[in-house]
């Protein structure tokens, strides 16, 4: 049984076509290796990635140290490859958090990013007192990013599938490596108890606004500005699976966005949309091999972003090709093709 080659490219399957998935894939086309299929039981716009505000900046989302290397890989993918495409619903935005009480330490990603400074006074609201700045921030139009991750994926060579995934043999029958980038679904697939929802709710507003603001000290407020409309937010309800927008959260959301952005409280919101999303949290993203059926199948887990999926991507689907190159070499096949032939007795 040979390793799944097809045009001398080895195939991969990645389940899941979230932000992860997505991203995954194109990183993995590129490298003009491997011929990449994704199964995914929802797809954009019907996807956690697509309830995304969505900005970059690291959130609700560990081991820092990796968050900070991955957010940073992330920055400079999207200022290498997509920034400058105006289909890809992206814009440079300076994103400032802010804090009621002074914040002597500088977040643990910050030996990271390079353009990370503190926040000038002018740049704080009433009632807060110091904050962040990251000039060089950007923001995702979602669904409009999410439509050009699809298309930039086909245009690769990528195929889509939907269809849903209850048992990871089901994948095994056709293919000898699998990425995991289900998110959440992890929880039901592998059996994985240490991911749960955190319930985010957004309002979609026509309003527009210069720049990202964000704080995150006692609760959560935020205004994300996009390229067609802006968003304010935003709850983190833990182990919530409830996917219904509340009245309650709505208003609770514009009594705390008016605190950090008074010209919301004066100038009248006019509310497009409100939309809830469940983050797929976890104590810390699992990027690893896994090896199953006695080392003949592979699966490399990408899953458990929490706050960050979009902010640590690319930095993760760089991640994700290095531990799936690292592991394949491992995989039963490739041992027994490596072993010495046996000498022949004449
Ligand atoms: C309100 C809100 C605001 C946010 N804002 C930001 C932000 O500003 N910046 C940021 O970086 N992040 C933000 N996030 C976090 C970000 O949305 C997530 O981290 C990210 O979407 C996770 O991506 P994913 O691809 O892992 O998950 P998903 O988008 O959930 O994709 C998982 C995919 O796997 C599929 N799947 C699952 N199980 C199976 C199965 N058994 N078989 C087949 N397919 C399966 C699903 O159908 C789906 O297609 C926000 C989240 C919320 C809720
Ligand atoms: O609500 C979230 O998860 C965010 O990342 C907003 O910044």
């Amino acid at each position: 049984m040979s390793l799944n080659k097809v045009n001398s490219k080895t195939d991969i399957l990645i389940i899941g076509c979230g932000c992860i998935g997505l991203s995954t894939g194109i990183v993995l086309l590129k490298t003009g290796k491997y011929n990449v299929q994704i199964w995914s039981r929802d797809l954009p716009p019907n996807t956690t990635s697509n309830k995304a505000a969505a900005l970059w900046y690291p959130f609700l989302c560990n081991p820092p140290d990796l968050v900070g290397k991955w957010s940073a890989e992330t920055m400079q993918y999207f200022k290498d490859h997509i920034i400058g495409d105006p289909k890809s619903g992206t814009l440079i935005k300076k994103v400032n958090e802010i804090f009621r009480r002074e914040h002597k330490e500088d977040p643990e990603w910050r030996p990271y990013v390079q353009s990370f400074r503190r926040a000038r006074k002018d740049e704080l609201p009433e009632g807060y007192v110091d904050g962040f700045a990251v000039d060089d921030g950007f923001v995702m139009d979602t669904d409009m990013y999410m439509d050009y991750l699809v298309q930039t994926f086909k245009s690769l060579g990528g195929s889509i599938e939907q269809r849903e995934v209850e048992d990871i043999r089901e994948a095994f029958v056709h293919y000898d490596t699998v990425i995991n980038c289900t998110g959440l679904g992890s929880r039901e697939l592998f059996k994985d108890k240490l991911i749960y929802p955190s319930r985010g709710q957004i309002i979609v507003i026509k309003n527009s606004s210069e720049r990202s603001i964000m704080d995150e000290e006692d609760h959560i407020a935020y205004v994300i500005p996009r390229i067609s409309n802006t968003v304010l937010g935003g709850t983190n309800q833990e182990h919530d699976y409830n996917t219904e927008p509340t009245k309650q959260d709505t208003e609770e959301i514009l009594k705390r966005v008016a605190m950090i952005s008074p010209r919301f409280a004066k100038n009248r919101i006019e509310i497009q949309d409100v939309k809830v999303g469940l983050r797929p949290s976890r104590h810390e993203i699992r990027l690893e091999n896994e090896f199953f059926e006695g080392g003949s199948k592979l699966v490399v887990h990408n899953y458990g972003h929490g706050g960050s999926g979009f902010t640590v991507s690319w930095g993760c689907a760089l991640e994700a090709l290095r531990v799936m190159e690292a592991g394949i070499p491992n995989l039963l096949f490739y041992k027994k093709q490596q072993q010495p032939k046996p000498q022949s007795k004449l």
